[in-house]
């Protein structure tokens, strides 16, 4: 079997497709790059495949002091990743971009390994815009990606969900009643603490009206712990997360492709905040694709109050049978394979460039 060394890092929305895709090939060697203290060091099962870290930050805006201590940890980096692939005897390079992506598409190019590099975001990041070019392929997760990578050998293969949410085996939330409206609200794998401030503002309403309400906080907000009720169910993280997800009515998310995905797949109707901070507005482009589907409402952070907020879930809430047009428009979308698709181009791969 091939060897293969997977460089995905920091979110769940780069970590958790990059485990969809080394399921998807239970017989291969695969070892994973990241870097310290950030979240691979947790979810990434280190027994299964073992971690390398490099030090690595993400490029600053502008051209300052900071930028050059980036590019010199770049090419510390790139060098250490070409000296492990090289020990490690590695055959292929999969990255589900971000700023690992650079060293180990570098690394890789130098020595004609060959890099499949997945872009989930409909606006490709900078990695994938400046370095696609030196890798095998380029598979996206949307097809509107394709007009911002011309000159590009692309593939559109949807981005790879978990296998618990192609099949969900785990129950969750056992003690809410069959009937009941459940509203899952979700920021991310970091939570959306502005987010979770409308929200909490509405709760109270919203379990007055005999809705169920799971709260995903993100570990990040200091008022996550002080409000209980019987109805709310509210943690940091929630590690099964299809679970919840598959027992949600509507969802209110970010725009993070790793969520869209697995809403497609669950098809569930949302409520998309894209988050205004996040590189380049990609969420926005993210989620405008299921705003022209019928997919979802897509709500802009500056018009987010808990008044606006209260009334579109009331209005919505009332309205079932447009919240079930929402969720098979959501399927439609869906890409259950998405997973084998790109362990498929790994597998088919020339090991030549
Ligand atoms: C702030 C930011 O820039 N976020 C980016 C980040 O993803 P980020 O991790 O923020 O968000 P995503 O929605 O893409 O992914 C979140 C993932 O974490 C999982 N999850 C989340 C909460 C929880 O309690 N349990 C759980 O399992 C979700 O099920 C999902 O698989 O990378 C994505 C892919 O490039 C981008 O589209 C996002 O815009």
């Amino acid at each position: 079997m091939p060897k293969l060394l997977i460089a995905a890092s920091g979110t769940g929305g780069h970590l958790f497709p990059a485990l969809a895709v080394a399921q998807a090939l239970p017989d291969w060697p695969i070892e994973w790059l990241g870097v310290p203290e950030r979240l691979e060091n947790q979810l990434v099962p280190q027994a299964t495949y073992p971690l390398h870290r490099v030090r690595l930050s993400g490029l600053p805006g502008g051209l300052n002091g900071r930028t050059l201590k980036v590019l010199a940890e770049l090419l510390v980096a790139t060098w250490q990743v070409r000296r492990l692939l090289q020990s490690g005897g590695f055959d292929r390079v999969f990255t589900t971009g971000g700023y690992i992506a650079a060293p180990a598409i570098l690394a890789a190019r130098s020595l004609g390994i060959p890099v499949v590099l997945h872009e989930s975001n409909a606006l490709p990041g900078k990695v994938t815009r400046w370095l696609g070019r030196w890798c095998a392929v380029v598979a996206l997760g949307f097809a509107a990606a394709q007009v911002h990578l011309p000159k590009l050998k692309t593939l559109v293969v949807g981005t790879p969900v978990r296998p618990d949410f192609q099949q969900i085996l785990a129950t969750a939330g056992n003690e809410i009643p069959h009937t009941a409206f459940v509203l899952l609200i979700t920021g991310g794998s970091q939570g959306a603490v502005s987010l979770n401030r409308v929200v909490r503002a509405c709760v109270p309403a919203w379990l007055e009206r005999g809705w169920w309400v799971v709260h995903q906080t993100g570990d990040q907000d200091p008022e996550c712990g002080k409000f209980s009720h019987p109805q709310y169910i509210e943690r940091a993280f929630f590690p099964d997360m299809a679970a919840w997800m598959g027992r949600a009515n509507l969802v209110i998310a970010r725009a993070g492709a790793g969520t869209l995905s697995e809403l497609t797949l669950l098809h569930k109707p949302a409520i998309l905040i894209p988050y205004p901070w996040a590189a380049e507005n990609h969420q926005q482009y993210n989620a405008d694709i299921f705003a022209r589907q019928g997919a979802a409402v897509v709500m802009p952070q500056a018009d987010l109050t808990a008044a606006v907020l209260d009334t579109l879930l009331t209005e919505l809430a009332a309205h079932p049978e447009r919240l079930a047009q929402m969720g098979q428009a959501m399927s439609a979308l869906a890409v259950p394979d998405s997973a084998q698709r790109v362990a498929g181009v790994l597998t088919q791969l020339q090991v030549k460039l």
